[in-house]
């Protein structure tokens, strides 16, 4: 199996934690959009899907699958979403598609998160993969020092706005022993929105994709 294969693999079997006549929280991502084309099959079953990016939005409303604002749900059971990296005590880093802003806010409401991956994926240790800061523009050169100082070497995504109209700096090279403590630690620094580390609301569950088939995986097992 190819890796999109294996993503796809991931993604359906994320089907079976939707909850029937409930609303659905949406990632964003190439393996987010293969749960949403399966989550199409379930159409009638859900009551809708809240959605993390103008990209999940679109794909969503084109499949018939309705959409709801944060603001008019009052309860999301599964929020079900990809990953750049995660680590044996289910951290993440997240961001690789600019969305980390709404997929943090969405799983933040959500009761349960159901992280879809290939294996390439899981990592001992968290940091191979450049953790994505989403900054409000005029702050771009003081978060970038400031990101500097932890150790990071700091490179701006190109070209790329996200969908709350800010920017992205890229941090590569951080040495990351405390996930948690590094989310709160770049999450103070004036400018900066939302950070790409999910530690202190990681995942619930992995379902993780291996060519011997979906490894099904709580956190704490
Ligand atoms: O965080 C994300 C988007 O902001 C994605 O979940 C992450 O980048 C993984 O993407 P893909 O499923 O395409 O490998």
């Amino acid at each position: 199996m190819n890796q999109d294969e294996l993503k796809r693999a991931a993604a359906l079997a994320a089907l079976a934690h939707v909850v029937r006549g409930a609303v659905v929280g949406v990632g964003t991502g190439s393996t987010v959009n293969h749960f949403i084309d399966g989550l199409a099959t379930m159409r009638g079953e859900i009551a809708g899907a809240v959605s993390s990016s103008e990209a999940s939005t679109q794909r969503l409303s084109a499949l018939g699958i309705p959409v709801f604002a944060l603001d008019e749900v009052e309860s999301i059971p599964v929020y079900v979403d990809g990953a750049d990296e995660i680590d044996g005590s289910f951290n993440m880093i997240k961001g690789g598609g600019g969305a980390l802003t709404r997929e943090k806010i969405v799983a933040a409401v959500a009761e349960r998160f159901v992280c879809i991956c290939d294996a390439s994926k899981r990592v001992e240790r968290l940091g191979h993969f450049p953790l994505p800061v989403e900054v409000v523009p005029m702050a771009r050169a003081h978060v970038a020092r400031q990101l500097a100082k932890l150790g990071g070497r700091v490179v701006e995504r190109a070209d790329f706005v996200t969908d709350n109209g800010n920017l992205i700096l890229d941090v590569h090279d951080l040495t990351i022993d405390d996930p948690v403590a590094l989310e709160s630690e770049v999450d103070h620094i004036a400018g900066v929105v939302t950070n790409g580390l999910f530690a202190r609301r990681g995942a619930d569950v992995l379902l993780l994709a291996t060519p011997q088939g979906v490894r099904s995986l709580a956190r704490g097992d």
